[in-house]
Order: structure tokens, then C-alpha cells, then sequence
């Protein structure tokens, strides 16, 4: 019982001498009362903020414009530590909410700690840091989410090329779904995002996924996105889906016929609710994305087939663009090449190699199943093997395979690859293995990946580096 008198008497002789412990080791102090207006002020609050006359009874904000004393008073929080600009100062401050015996608020008092922020400059020079760190990350996720093409980016002279670029114009401007038909490699990533650089949505992002390339356990997370704690492994954070994402912008869905039937029912379900639900959350959550999906497959043939549900189809087809291939349009390859062999300069250093009319025949000659893609695999594994400056006929016929359909017999493979160093052999084996893979399984990735019993996603990273495409 003594102990517990001498502990209050204690208390209430600290609770004495705390303010003015306090007062003293500030550089300013000021209360308010319940409506936020000035009490008092110490003297050497009047000073820092050179006031000449005094400020009692003024509402604090017109003294001291940054204050958050009415908000200790509202709120009843205290705030132990903050900064608060005055002017072109950063003070160091401290508010109490003043409470009557009731616990009522009556007021408040604000502390100014420090007058310069200086004294806790290591502290905000972290915090300032690793604002500026998040910020650089930030502008780097929006810039690598930003479109990098536009039409003029989409060459070509044909008929083809123009009626595809004035189709595309018009999309942009429709708020519409865009369906990209074509061969692999004919530019209708490029397209999307040309499409979307000319639309209203351009400032927002631009997110491409490519369905045949995601494992299809992970394509609900990864269009979804996962609730956090969804699972107990060791990522409880929320992850976000693409729609999330694109939220705003745009979302490019390549190789759309792939996508698994129950995945397709989920896509339906959010283009006509323009909701989403993450894995593992209850809450659905309001997506605002303009659709551009593409396929290199027969989607009217998988709808007969009954691969790809037919309302789906419906639903994407709304502006339908097809992307003829290369071999129909060898206009547009002189243009193209030109243009590769230009940015191939650029990044090897040395003038732009130049075709001869011989070269330009064979590469005009090529059935190029990679399209495009191919077309500049191949120009730079020209420009890699030889300095010359003028590119001829024999310097295109070493690297372009035989078309798959000519596979040579053994004989006349052992003379083809004669002199050829092994790595080259063992790229257009490889090459031809696959393109006859696709050919017979008509364009179906999923089937060449079997029949050539690899992953699909192993398919496409082979593909993509052989210059057949695969898309991003
Ligand atoms: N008309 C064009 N003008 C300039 N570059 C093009 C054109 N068409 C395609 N390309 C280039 O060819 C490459 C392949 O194009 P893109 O990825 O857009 O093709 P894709 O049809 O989406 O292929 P996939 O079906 O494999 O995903 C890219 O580097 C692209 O910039």
C-alpha cells in the first residue's frame, strides 16, 4: 500500500514536471483548444516563426499552416513524431490530444522537436532513398508495361500491310475486342501494340501473356491473380493477375486458341461481368481492360472441334484482323529487310549491309513459315557469319534451310552440311525437325510439343530461338 502511495505521488509530480521538461528541451510550443484555435504559445514558438504579435485565439492553421492540430483534436491520436513544412523549413514535431479527467478532448499540443529536419538526416536520408528506389522500380514496371511500337513500326507496302494498318487505326479508336489472325512471326504482337499506342488508353499499360507458354496449372493464377494467403507457401503477399495489371490499358492475350476450355468459361464470365476474382479470395474485383487476343490457329476450326467454346469465339471476334503471311506478300520484304539490316548495323557497328538482286530472289523465293521473326533470325545469322558489305545469293543459301517439305534424303544431307561448322548442322536438324512437326499437326503447338516429346513451353523457347516464333 505505501508503495503504491509513493508511486501515484510520483506520477503526479512527473505529469508536473514533464511539461515543462518538455517546453524547455523544444524549440517551440503551442496549445489549442477543442475547435483547434490557439491558446498559447511559448515565446520561442513566436520567434522561429517571427510572428510580432501574439496568436491566441487565431484557428491554428491560419498561424501555422501545415498544423494537424485540429486532426489530434478530431481524432483524439497522438502523433510522436513528424515533419512538418513551414515555408521552405521542415520543423521536427510532436502532437498530444489534452483530455479532461472524463476523457473528453479538450485541445491539443504540438511540440516542434527539432527546427531543422537536419538532425534527423540519416534517418529521412534512408527514408528518402528508399522513396526514390521505389519510385525508379515503379517507372521502370510502367515504361516495361508501355507499348513499345506504333504503326509506323509496321512495315510494309502491300495491299495487305495498308488494309491491316487502316483496320487497326479504326480499332484503336473503337473501345472494342480485336481478334489477330495469323502465322506465327506476321507481326500481330506488333499490331496489338500499335493498336493500343493509337488508342485513348495509351498512357495506361499495355500487358502482353501468351497463353500456350504458361504452364496450364499457373494460367488462373497468372490472369487472375492469388488473394494474399491464399496458400501457405511462402508468398502470403497478393499476388496480381494480368487483368490487374492492365487494368485501364490494355491486355494482349496471344495464342487465345490454346487456352484451356475451363480457363475459356472464367475469360467469358469476366468480359461480360468486367470482373475478376483472384485465386483464393471470396471478393470479386472490377477490371477495366480493352481485349486484343491473337491466334496463328484455325479458331473457327477448334469451335467445330469443340476445343474452343463457340460464345467465346463470338465474344473476341467483334474486330477481326487478319495478317496474311509473308510468302503472300513479298513486296514487303525488300522494305523489311532493309529496315533489319539497318537496326543490325546499329547494334554490330558498320554501315547497313547491303542485297544484292541475287539475294533479294532467294529471300523473295523462301516460304519463310516464321515470317517475319524468321526473316531477321535469318538476316542476322548472315551478318554474323560474313563481313561482306554486300550480301549475295551464297551468303543467303548457306543459312536458309530446305524448305521442311524438301527434307533432304541422307545422302544429299551429308553434302548439304559438309564443311558446316556442327552447331549450324545441328540448328537446322533442329529447325526442320520442328517445322515438320508443325506442319503435320497443322500450326497445333501442343500436339508438335508431343510429337516431338518436349514441352510445350520448351516448343516455344526452341522456336523462339531458332527464329521459327513463338511469340513473346
Ligand atoms: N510488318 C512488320 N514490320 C516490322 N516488323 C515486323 C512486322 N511484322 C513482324 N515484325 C517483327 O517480327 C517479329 C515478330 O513479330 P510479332 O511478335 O509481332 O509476331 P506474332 O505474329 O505476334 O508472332 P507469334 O504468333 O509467334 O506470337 C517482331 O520482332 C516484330 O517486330
Amino acid at each position: 500500500m505505501t508503495n503504491d502511495l509513493d508511486f501515484e505521488s510520483l506520477k503526479q509530480r512527473a505529469v508536473a514536471s514533464l511539461f515543462g521538461h518538455l517546453e524547455g528541451m523544444c524549440v517551440g510550443t503551442v496549445a489549442v483548444d477543442r475547435t483547434a484555435r490557439i491558446a498559447w504559445m511559448d515565446d520561442k514558438y513566436k520567434a522561429l516563426l517571427a510572428l510580432t504579435e501574439d496568436p491566441a485565439g487565431k484557428p491554428v492553421e491560419e498561424v501555422i499552416p501545415a498544423s494537424q492540430l485540429r486532426r489530434a483534436v478530431e481524432t483524439g491520436q497522438p502523433s510522436m513524431i513528424d515533419i512538418m513544412e513551414f515555408g521552405d523549413r521542415s520543423f521536427v514535431v510532436s502532437r498530444l490530444p489534452l483530455k479532461d479527467a472524463g476523457g473528453a478532448v479538450i485541445g491539443a499540443l504540438g511540440f516542434v522537436l527539432f527546427e531543422r529536419a537536419e538532425q534527423l538526416r540519416p534517418l529521412v536520408t534512408k527514408y528518402q532513398r528508399v522513396q526514390e528506389e521505389l519510385t525508379r522500380t515503379q517507372q521502370e514496371l510502367a515504361q516495361e508495361r508501355r507499348a513499345k511500337y506504333s504503326f509506323s513500326q509496321f512495315l510494309g507496302v502491300s495491299n495487305a500491310v495498308r488494309e491491316i494498318k487502316r483496320l487497326g487505326r479504326r480499332a484503336a479508336q473503337l473501345d472494342s475486342t480485336v481478334l489477330l489472325l495469323g502465322e506465327t512471326g506476321t507481326g500481330k504482337e506488333l499490331l496489338a501494340q500499335a493498336i493500343h499506342s493509337a488508342s485513348p488508353r495509351a498512357g495506361r499499360p499495355f500487358v502482353g501473356v501468351n497463353v500456350a507458354a504458361i504452364p496450364e496449372n499457373l494460367l488462373e493464377a497468372e490472369f487472375f491473380g492469388v488473394a494474399p494467403g491464399a496458400y501457405t507457401g511462402a508468398d502470403r503477399r497478393l499476388r496480381e493477375g494480368k487483368f490487374q495489371l492492365a487494368n485501364g490499358g490494355t491486355l494482349f492475350l496471344d495464342e487465345i486458341g490454346d487456352m484451356p476450355l475451363p480457363l475459356q468459361a472464367k475469360l467469358l464470365r469476366v468480359l461480360q461481368e468486367r470482373e475478376i476474382e483472384p485465386l483464393g479470395s471470396n471478393k470479386v474485383v472490377r477490371v477495366d481492360v480493352r481485349i486484343v487476343a491473337a491466334t496463328s490457329r484455325d479458331l473457327e476450326a477448334l469451335v467445330r472441334d469443340k476445343q474452343f467454346r463457340a460464345d467465346l469465339y463470338y465474344r473476341l471476334n467483334v474486330v477481326p484482323i487478319t495478317l496474311p503471311p509473308l510468302r503472300d506478300r513479298t513486296e514487303d520484304i525488300e522494305g523489311l529487310a532493309d529496315r533489319i539490316l539497318e537496326q543490325l548495323s546499329l547494334q554490330q557497328g558498320g554501315a547497313p549491309r547491303e542485297l544484292t538482286d541475287g539475294a533479294l530472289a532467294v529471300l523473295r523465293g523462301h516460304g519463310w513459315p516464321g515470317n517475319v521473326r524468321e526473316l531477321t533470325n535469318t538476316l542476322e545469322r548472315v551478318t554474323a557469319l560474313t563481313d561482306a558489305p554486300v550480301l549475295t545469293e551464297e551468303h543467303l543459301r548457306r543459312v536458309l534451310p530446305a524448305a521442311p517439305s524438301q527434307a533432304a534424303p541422307p545422302a544429299a544431307m551429308a553434302e548439304a552440311f559438309n564443311g558446316r561448322p556442327l552447331s549450324e548442322v545441328l540448328h537446322a536438324a533442329e529447325r526442320t525437325a520442328i517445322a515438320s512437326a508443325l506442319e503435320q499437326t497443322g500450326g497445333v503447338k501442343a500436339r508438335a510439343a508431343k510429337l516431338l516429346g518436349i514441352s510445350r513451353a520448351s516448343l516455344y523457347e526452341r522456336m523462339m530461338s531458332l527464329g521459327i516464333g513463338a511469340g513473346a
